[in-house]
């Protein structure tokens, strides 16, 4: 598949202590099954933060108040090419819930699997924004 991708909001919440917040596709989707971090396709005419705010209320009833986008990866899945924008925030109001049946958890250590194929590569590099300055990290 070679088409134009399809642009992706993905958002990373991330508590103090490095926690961060994944999620269970739900049945129906493809990878149902798969955890990945929250987010969905950005819209004709919407900018990526708005994507990922509205994203969030709707699958998870929490409203980003800051995130800065953190890198941005292409993937070509069997069923799409896309472009996942990420962001990672450190701000939100309310406390995600499970709107759309989805599990979903806050990790440390990621003890979920599997991962979304094209999130795998992402999380060492993750691991250094989480950890940054703390010994042994
Ligand atoms: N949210 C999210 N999507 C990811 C991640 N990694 C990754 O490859 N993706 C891909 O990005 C795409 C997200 O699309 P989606 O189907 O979840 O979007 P959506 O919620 O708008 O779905 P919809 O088509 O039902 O409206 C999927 O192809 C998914 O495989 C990730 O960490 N988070």
């Amino acid at each position: 598949m070679s088409e134009k991708p399809v642009d992706v909001a993905v958002g990373v919440l991330m508590r103090p202590n490095g926690d961060v917040l994944l999620g269970q596709r739900p049945d129906g989707k493809p990878y149902a099954g798969y955890w990945e971090f929250p987010g969905g396709k950005v819209e004709p005419g919407e900018d990526i933060f708005h994507a990922l705010q509205r994203e969030f209320v709707e699958e998870l009833g929490v409203k980003v108040i800051s995130a800065e986008p953190w890198c941005c990866v292409e993937h070509v899945y069997e069923h799409a090419h896309v472009r996942l924008y990420f962001y990672i925030s450190r701000e939100w109001e309310g406390e995600p819930q499970s709107l759309e049946g989805q599990a979903f958890a806050w990790q440390g250590a990621y003890a979920v699997s599997p991962l979304l194929p094209a999130t795998i590569p992402l999380l060492e590099w993750l691991d250094q924004v989480r950890y940054a300055g703390r010994a042994g990290a």
